[in-house]
């Protein structure tokens, strides 16, 4: 049987760990030949490889390890790319959240300006890294998770349109095991969903059992009073404001009672109350370099010490075994039926062809095929169309090293109330990204 060689890129990323321990669980689904760690700030990564180096040695010596900034070795003789870079690290996304609040805008990684911001610094980033699998190891695949996925994957359909790039999100997958705890099922995969969105921005519309059973009614009646939050307390979030996410789903709802919306929405229908809740000296950044960082780093920092991972902490992040289910739709053409983001081309039959939008796809060795998900209603199309005008106007002004168009999108995007504050922030950001955006002209 073929055994698989794989180059994590982003390798110091605070997920690598987690995501190497469920490679390792998943061997008999994925076989594994070599892991190689690739990353552009060779100290952080050290770290993390450190680590993993010692960590594979004692569980599966027969998989070849390696860490490298150069990327001919990385990028030679390999099969998948896993990618998720963030280009500025969370220094940048803790400036991406605080300067937009200082304007009384939401200042959040993903969506609105900070989103755009980092839209911006992501695009130079993902591509470089589908140029150098493309170079060293054309037939391979990249799977991508880097965010924003949304507008990284609109700038890899407009500018690397022939690419073996999968753009995929964890998110739904996320508020699926909630789902699935909630109907008291053991796993999500009981479901089959219908789903129609743009990236942290969609709709589940039809939720059924293996036997067609509508599950929609009772998720939605406990939605209503509960959001997300489920009772069994080892699905929750440890982090309080995750937590608050999913429960702040209960109002998300309310705007179209027939579906169930994905959690980020709350940005775009309440940005007074996330913006009032929110605390400008002290954002999700802050939060995850005092939690997840500082708790990754220093259980590796540990294993280095100790030279042995016996006793760590670190734990398998098995909600990314999405990530193997991907894989292996490519390698052994499973036609497994998997939510990505993907040209529209008529799954949604009255929205934009060329959107890059999140649907149900079968995806097997020639990747994906969106299954058509139909008309959708008035208000999500509304919304949709605002959001990717936004998407795609911040791919063409990176592209065209357009001020205009950035300025535009900032305008457009629903969380931000004028164009004056749009240039105000746009100005703030513009200023502290100078090392990673093309310049605007
Ligand atoms: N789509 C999803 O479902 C999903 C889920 C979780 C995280 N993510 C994304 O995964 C990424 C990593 O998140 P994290 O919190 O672990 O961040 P992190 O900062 O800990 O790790 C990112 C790593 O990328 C490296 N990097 C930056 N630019 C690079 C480049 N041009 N080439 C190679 N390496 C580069 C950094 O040095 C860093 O080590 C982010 O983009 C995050 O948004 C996506
Ligand atoms: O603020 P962060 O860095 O913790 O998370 C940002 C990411 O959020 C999503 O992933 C969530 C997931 O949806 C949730 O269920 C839970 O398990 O945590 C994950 C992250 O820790 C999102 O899909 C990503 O794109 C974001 O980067
Ligand atoms: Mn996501």
């Amino acid at each position: 049987m073929k055994r698989f060689s794989i180059t994590i890129a982003g390798g110091g990323s605070t997920f690598t760990p987690g995501i190497i321990l469920m490679l390792l669980e998943h061997m008999d689904k994925l076989p594994i030949d070599q892991i190689k760690l690739y990353d552009n700030d060779e100290e952080r990564q050290a770290i993390v490889a450190g680590a993993c180096e010692i960590l594979l040695k004692e569980r599966a010596p027969e998989i070849t390890f390696e860490a490298t900034t150069d990327p001919e070795i990385a990028f030679t003789g390999i099969d998948f790319v896993m990618a998720h870079i963030r280009v500025g690290k969370y220094a940048m996304r803790e400036k991406d959240e605080k300067i937009p609040l200082k304007y009384g805008v939401i200042g959040q990684e993903t969506c609105g300006p900070g989103g755009i911001a980092y839209g911006m610094r992501s695009i130079g980033g993902v591509l470089e890294i589908v140029d150098y699998m493309e170079k060293y190891s054309p037939k391979a695949w990249m799977l991508n998770y880097s965010n924003p996925a949304a507008i990284v994957a609109e700038a890899t359909r407009l500018l690397r349109p022939n690419s073996k790039i999968l753009n995929i999100c964890d998110m739904p997958i996320g508020i699926e095991e909630l789902m699935a705890s909630i109907l008291g099922l053991s796993s999500r995969k009981e479901m089959e969903v219908k789903y129609y969105g743009l990236n942290h921005f969609g709709w589940w519309f039809d939720i059924r059992d293996k036997q067609g059973n509508d599950l929609l009614p009772a998720l939605r009646k406990h939605v209503s009073k509960h959001g997300y939050v489920t009772a069994d307390k080892s699905k929750q979030h440890a982090d309080q404001s995750w937590n608050n996410t999913f429960a702040k789903a209960k109002d998300v709802q309310v705007l179209d009672p027939m579906t169930l919306p994905n959690t980020y929405l709350k940005y775009y229908f309440y940005s007074d109350y996330e913006v009032a809740h929110a605390d400008p000296t002290y954002t999700r950044a802050n939060e995850v370099m005092a939690g997840r960082e500082k708790f990754v780093f220093g259980e590796c920092k540990k294993i280095i010490e100790n030279q042995t991972a016996e006793g760590t902490e670190l734990h398998i992040d098995e909600h990314a075994s999405y990530i193997v289910d991907l894989a292996r739709a490519i390698a052994y053409n499973t036609k497994e039926r998997m939510l990505l983001i993907v040209e529209n081309n008529g799954s949604l039959l009255n929205f934009d062809s060329t959107a890059m939008v999140e649907v149900p796809c079968i995806v097997g060795s020639n990747g994906p095929e969106p299954l058509v998900m139909g008309e959708i209603p008035r208000f999500q199309k509304g919304l949709m169309e605002q959001q990717v005008a936004v998407e795609k106007l911040v791919v063409e002004a990176w592209h065209e090293q357009s001020y205009q168009k950035l300025w535009q999108a900032l305008t457009l995007s629903k969380t931000v109330p004028s164009a004056s504050v749009a240039k105000a922030i746009l100005d703030d950001l513009m200023e502290v990204n100078q090392e990673f955006w093309p310049k605007l002209h």
